[in-house]
This record gives C-alpha cells, sequence and structure tokens, in this order.
C-alpha cells in the first residue's frame, strides 16, 4: 500500500536530509549507515519477526518468544555486526527484542561490563571470552527485598574460610534474599553477586563475587541456591527479574572479582585504590541512560508526530477540510519542546558514554581521580532524564487522543519501560541528593576560597550576574540558566549550613533541607544538558542539519527557561518572560514544517517501533481494524465466559 499523502507532503516539506541528520544524532555518518544496514539486514530475516503481536502475548510467551529469537540471533550474530562495536550490538537488540526486556539484557548491560571493569586479568581470561561467546549468561544481583538504595545495609554474606580457602555466601534473613534482578528468574546461569565481605569476623563491606547459580547442562539451581522469578511488573514483562537466596553456598576464593579489592589465600584483605570503586557498574549503566532515556523518548514522538500529521480533527480556516492536529499549538507546545530533550538527551548520552570509557582507561593505569566527577554528573543526569522522559511520552501518548491509550499504538509500553528508570540505577531523588553532595562541597570551595580549583562544570558557582540580552541567542539563555542554579544551589546550601550551625546534626540538617537540595541538582542538570545541546550544535557542519538544529535549540532554550520561570523572577523583568513566550511561539511556528523529518531522523524502524499508530507510511486506519481483528477475543463471535456467565443471568432476569 502507498504512503499516506498527509506524510508525503510533510517529508516534502522538509528542508534537510534525513540521513545527514541521522549522522548528527548517532555521531557519525558511519555508524548512522550501520544502523541502517543491520535494520535492512534484519528486515530480509523472517524469523526475526514478531510471531504476533507482543501486546497479546502472555508473560511465558513474551519471555518464550525473547528465547527463540536469541537463539535464532546466534546464528546471524557475526554476520550482521562486528561484535566488538557495543553500539552495533545495542542497536541489533533493540531492533531484534525490542524494549520489553529478554534473558541477555543484564547479560550485555552490567555482567560482561563488571567482568570487564572488576575482574583480574586471570579471572577474564576465565570468563570474560566464555561471556561474550554467550556459553555462560548471567545477570547483577545487588539488591535486595530489604535494601535496595542503602547498599552498606546489604544484608548478603561472603564469609571468608581459611582452612579451605573459599567464600561461604548466606541470606540470613527474609529481607537478605535478592529481589529485581532482570535474567535472574529463570534465565541466568552465573552471577556477578554483591555481597558483604567477611574475614575472621570483620565486615569489609560490599564487594562483588562471580556466582554459579545453575548447573550448566541441565540448568537446575545448584544445592544451596534458591531462586525464582519475582512475577509481573508494571513493565518489562519480557524480562524474568528476579529473587535468590544462599544457604551455606560455597564457592572459591579465586571467584570474589579481585582487579581492584583482594583477599589473599592466607585472609589478608588488600584495599581497593578509590573506596567506591566496587560501585562502577552502576556508573557505566547510568553513563547510558541518557542516551537509551533519549531514545525512548524518540520512540514516542515518531508515533505521536506521525500520527498528528495523518489525524484530522476540528477546523481552522479553511472549513472544507478538517486539519491536521499537528497544527494546533497546543499540540506543537505539547511535542515539539520533546522532541528538542530527546535530541539533547542523546547528545548528553554520547558525551557521557565517552567520559566513562575514558575513566575505565584511567581507573584500569590508576588514575581514579576523574570517579567523583562522573558519578556526580551521571547521578543527576539519569535522575532528569528519565523524569522528563516519562514526563514527554506520556505527553505524547495525550497528543494522540484515544487512540494513544490503545495498545496498538505502544506508547504505554515505552512509558512503562522508560518510567522505570527513574527507580533502577539508583532511585531518582537519592541520585539527586549524590549530586548535591558534591554542588554542597563545591559552594564550601568557594567559601573557603577555592574558586579556582573548582572543576569546569561548577565554575559558574563562583561566577557574577551580568546584564542578559534575550536577543543574543542560546548563550544568554544559558546564563539565565546560570542564575538559576547558581542562586539555588546556594541558597540550599545556605539553609543546610544554618541548620547544621544551629546544632542540628549533619543528617538532620541534610534531610531537612533536602527538597531544595534537589531543586539545585535539577537545575544544574539541567544547565548541563542546555549547555551540552548548544556546543554540539555549534561543532555541526552540514549547514541545512545545522540550521534546523538552531531552530529546535531555540524551542529548546525557551521552552526550558519559561518552565524554570519561579527561579529567575530576580534576573528578567516581566516584559522579557514575555519576550521569551513570544519566541517559543515563533519558535513552535518555524519547526512546524521540519517536524516530521526530525522524528523520521531517528531512524527507528516499524519492526521496533511496534506501533500502528506510529506506522512509516501513516496508514493508520485501515490497520488499527486489520490488528483489532486479530485479538485473541475476536477469534470467537461469541465467547464461552457469555455462554456460561451473561447468558444464564439475562435469561434468569426474563423470568
Ligand atoms: C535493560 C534494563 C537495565 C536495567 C538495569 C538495572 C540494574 C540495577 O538497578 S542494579 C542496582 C542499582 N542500584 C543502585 O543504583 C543503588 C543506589 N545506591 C547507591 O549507589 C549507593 O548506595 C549510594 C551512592 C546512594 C550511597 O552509597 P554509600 O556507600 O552509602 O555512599 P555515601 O556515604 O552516600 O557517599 C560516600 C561518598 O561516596 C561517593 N560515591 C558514591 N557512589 C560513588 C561512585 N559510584 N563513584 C564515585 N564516588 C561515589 C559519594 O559521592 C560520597 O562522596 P563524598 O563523601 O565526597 O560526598
Ligand atoms: C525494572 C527494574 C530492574 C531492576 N534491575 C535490577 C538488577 O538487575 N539488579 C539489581 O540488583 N537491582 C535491580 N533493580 C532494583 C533497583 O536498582 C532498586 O529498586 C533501586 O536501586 C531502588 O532501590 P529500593 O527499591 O531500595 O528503593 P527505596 O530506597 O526503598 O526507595 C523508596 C523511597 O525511599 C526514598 N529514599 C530511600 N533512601 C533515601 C535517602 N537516603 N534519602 C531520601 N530518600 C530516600 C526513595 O527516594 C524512594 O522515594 C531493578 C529495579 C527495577 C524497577
Amino acid at each position: 500500500m502507498s504512503e499516506n499523502p498527509d506524510l508525503t507532503n510533510e517529508r516534502a516539506s522538509g528542508t534537510f536530509e534525513t540521513n545527514a541528520m541521522a549522522a548528527v544524532i548517532y555521531g557519525s555518518e558511519k555508524f548512522a549507515q550501520r544502523r541502517r544496514e543491520i535494520t535492512e539486514a534484519i528486515s530480509k530475516i523472517p524469523e526475526f519477526q514478531d510471531s504476533h503481536p507482543l501486546v497479546f502475548m502472555s508473560r511465558e510467551e513474551k519471555i518464550s518468544e525473547a528465547c527463540r529469537k536469541l537463539a535464532v540471533l546466534s546464528n546471524y550474530w557475526n554476520s550482521l555486526i562486528d561484535t566488538s562495536d557495543e553500539e552495533e550490538a545495542l542497536h541489533l537488540y533493540r531492533e531484534v527484542l525490542g524494549l520489553e526486556g529478554h534473558p541477555l539484557a543484564l547479560h550485555e548491560t552490567m555482567f560482561i561490563p563488571s567482568l570487564i571493569a572488576q575482574a583480574s586479568d586471570e579471572q577474564q581470561e576465565k570468563w570474560l571470552g566464555r561471556a561474550q561467546r554467550r556459553e555462560i549468561i548471567g545477570c547483577y544481583a545487588q539488591t535486595e527485598m530489604g535494601h535496595g538504595t542503602n547498599l552498606r545495609a546489604l544484608e548478603t554474606t561472603a564469609t571468608f574460610d581459611i582452612s579451605t580457602r573459599e567464600f561461604i555466601l548466606n541470606s540470613p534473613t527474609i529481607t537478605s534474599l535478592k529481589w529485581w534482578p532482570g535474567a535472574l528468574g529463570k534465565s541466568a546461569n552465573w552471577s556477578i553477586v554483591i555481597a558483604n565481605l567477611i574475614i575472621k569476623e570483620h565486615n569489609y563491606g560490599p564487594h562483588p563475587f562471580m556466582v554459579q547459580l545453575r548447573d550448566e547442562k541441565s540448568h537446575e539451581p545448584l544445592p544451596g541456591i534458591t531462586v525464582g522469578d519475582i512475577g509481573p511488573k508494571m513493565a518489562f514483562n519480557g524480562a524474568d527479574n528476579g529473587f535468590l537466596g544462599f544457604k551455606n553456598y560455597r564457592i572459591p576464593r579465586e571467584n570474589m572479582l579481585m582487579r581492584h579489592s583482594k583477599v589473599t589465600s592466607d585472609g589478608s584483605y588488600i584495599k581497593p585504590p578509590h573506596a567506591k570503586i566496587g560501585y562502577s557498574s552502576m556508573v557505566k549503566v547510568r553513563s547510558r541512560m541518557a542516551m537509551d532515556q533519549g531514545l525512548f523518548l524518540a520512540s514516542a514522538l515518531v508515533i505521536a508526530v506521525r500520527y498528528s500529521a495523518v489525524r484530522r480533527q476540528g477546523y481552522l480556516e479553511d472549513k472544507s477540510r478538517e486539519v491536521k492536529v499537528l497544527d494546533y499549538q497546543t499540540q506543537q507546545h505539547r511535542l515539539f519542546p520533546s522532541i528538542a530533550r530527546a535530541y539533547a538527551f542523546i547528545f548528553c548520552g554520547f558525551e557521557t558514554i565517552r567520559l566513562y570509557d575514558q575513566l575505565l582507561i584511567d581507573v584500569q593505569n590508576g588514575n581514579t581521580s576523574g570517579m567523583a566527577d562522573l558519578h556526580a554528573l551521571t547521578s543527576g543526569l539519569k535522575s532528569v532524564v528519565t523524569y522528563q522522559t516519562g514526563e514527554g511520552i506520556e505527553q505524547a501518548r495525550m497528543a494522540c487522543g484515544g487512540h494513544g491509550y490503545s495498545m496498538a499504538s505502544y506508547i504505554s509500553e515505552i512509558y512503562g519501560v522508560a518510567i522505570g528508570g527513574c527507580t533502577y540505577e539508583g532511585e531518582n531523588m537519592v541520585m539527586l541528593l549524590q549530586l548535591a553532595r558534591y554542588l554542597v562541597k563545591s559552594i564550601e570551595m568557594i567559601q573557603n576560597g577555592k574558586s579556582r580549583e573548582l572543576g569546569p562544570m561548577v565554575a559558574y558557582l563562583a561566577e557574577n550576574e551580568s546584564e542578559i540580552d534575550l536577543n543574543l541567542g542560546p548563550n544568554e539563555y544559558l546564563k539565565v540558566f546560570e542564575y538559576a542554579a547558581r542562586n539555588q544551589t546556594w541558597r540550599a546550601t545556605e539553609k543546610f549550613q544554618k541548620l547544621r550551625n544551629s546544632g542540628m546534626s549533619n543528617e538532620e540538617a541534610w534531610n531537612q533541607a533536602s527538597v531544595e537540595l534537589t531543586r539545585a541538582s535539577r537545575l544544574h542538570t539541567r544547565l548541563y544538558i542546555m549547555s551540552t545541546f548548544i556546543n554540539h550544535v555549534g561543532s555541526i557542519v552540514d549547514q541545512k542539519v545545522k540550521g534546523v538544529l538552531i531552530d529546535l535549540l531555540n524551542v529548546h532554550v525557551t521552552y526550558e527557561v519559561m518552565d524554570i520561570g519561579i527561579y529567575v523572577q530576580g534576573l528578567l523583568s516581566s516584559n522579557q518572560m514575555d519576550l521569551i513566550r513570544n519566541q517559543l511561539y515563533v519558535s513552535l511556528e518555524t519547526i512546524r514544517p521540519n517536524a516530521v523529518s526530525l522524528v523520521d531522523s531517528f531512524q527507528i524502524s516499524d519492526m521496533q517501533l511496534r506501533s500502528v499508530l506510529g506506522r512509516r507510511d501513516g496508514n493508520v486506519y485501515e490497520n488499527l481494524f486489520k490488528w483489532a481483528k486479530s485479538s485473541p477475543l475476536n477469534k470467537t463471535d461469541v465467547l464461552p465466559s457469555v455462554t456460561q456467565y451473561l447468558k444464564p443471568m439475562m435469561e434468569k432476569s426474563k423470568l
């Protein structure tokens, strides 16, 4: 069937090449091209198609479908991608497996990265190749039923038995059961387990251990291990998140991951070069989250923007034909700032992935000085990005009206998966407070006359306000954000210090200032996102692409400043606020002809989107009807439940 002419016209009005934009989004022409090649190759392999729509499947069917595809994938893996390229592998997974989770998700995102960052060379020799060849399936078991955030209160123990040179793993209470790890429930046969290291009754705190959970032949749990699935979740139901308990389960000394901390055979403990080095797997995932979430938001926007260009409802001036809902200013205000955010998040994502890769090299060379900075940055970024992604996806759903609420849109699934990110890898408030520690320390450095020692990301905290001339463009908006973040960070810090100086304990003063502190962290992070966006656009060579991204940046800066209006009241007059508001409305109009091309440029295939509303060809209505007819409820005209309950009830009522 040919493309819906409404979408053809939208595409014709675009002022740039979507392939050129994709090269900017995905960091290089080479990778953008590889993505397209991989997508094309996959589309020719029928076994990769869903056997029927995922939304009609039970959890068991979803997991089985994911396993079927993984088995097929193993036949094609080497021919489809460069297996040493993480981005290519993740693109392949997204295309084939989608976003509802699968048994290898944690294997790739945490198990292998933990082995790379935490295992010694000999341990990597033993396990890394096996993991990379997928001879074993691993997961990352840290969170317990009773504690996820407060890692120092984990209860699982790994006690060193000097006589046998083994660790004995135990889960002493119900609350110490590992709870939540993805792929643990039914799929993984190995796990990195985080347990308290105990030597001669001294607790050295949480450390990573390589633990075999299931027999490699029978897949049965090994004696001393209790393991299973934790049940259905809000989303991610293609994943078997699990529980895990240990009863006097022994592993060799060599199974503690010993790149950094070590236990020798006589039970001596060797400290790591940085106390939090064992947390690096979390930093790794957090450093990827701006990119992953940017793509979740992008997926919802591809659906909502394409659908809004084919959905006609109501009239503007021309009463002869209903208008595309995308022409309403309210619809544009609902969607376009989110398009800008999705671009900004992806740009930030590439930056933090690069920073993590650099940090990994530095740490391997014994230099841990960058850890605190990246921890602070990624803590704030994961929190702001996941929250705003959730907001943006929900707006995208509402922008699709009634059909947005149908699973045919697939937006609710994207939403459920994306907002999981507000919780996993550190609950958002907790992570904002981690960043706040860093900001408060920065203010204390300024107070102590050490402004010169501040890193580049916090140097603005020591500066004074300057006059703002909004006509000068995005950099002036950046100054507005700096003002807001600086003011709020000083205010929150001073509140904390005042409470502490009044005699309150450090912890209680922190708690009583914590809402203000999280606000400072959000503003600081939003400033970082804006400045990354501005820098990125500044570096673009293709003039047509750059022109459109400058328009999108204008949407971003004006929307973001309006959104934080309350924090800039002391800086901007009401006339200036009016000016910004008007600039935002002008920017929405300017971006309108490029809206469909901007979302097309994410190059997310129909196979990955799984959305009837977001189809590239825009043929929504006929496919919506086809989709509804494929509902299992429509297999028969009269359901057994009608025959069994409703009919007798109606018959009885007749008497
Ligand atoms: C496909 C789908 C994928 C889904 C994957 C999901 C996988 C998971 O969810 S795995 C589980 C993730 N779990 C978490 O993220 C738990 C969150 N909790 C934490 O990270 C910690 O407990 C945390 C950071 C809150 C507190 O740790 P704690 O050891 O008590 O440290 P705390 O006393 O608060 O801070 C001590 C110092 O360490 C620093 N620090 C903490 N973490 C780090 C780090 N990673 N790097 C560097 N420094 C760090 C702090 O900044 C602080 O510095 P300072 O004293 O100078 O201010
Ligand atoms: C989809 C999904 C996948 C997951 N996958 C894994 C996995 O593979 N492996 C794994 O080990 N874990 C996994 N987890 C667990 C996840 O990492 C934890 O749930 C998460 O870290 C939050 O911890 P918690 O559940 O203890 O929340 P809690 O800490 O109990 O949070 C409850 C509330 O308390 C607040 N709170 C807690 N502490 C503080 C504080 N100090 N200051 C202020 N407020 C506070 C929080 O902000 C929150 O509002 C997964 C979770 C989900 C949802």
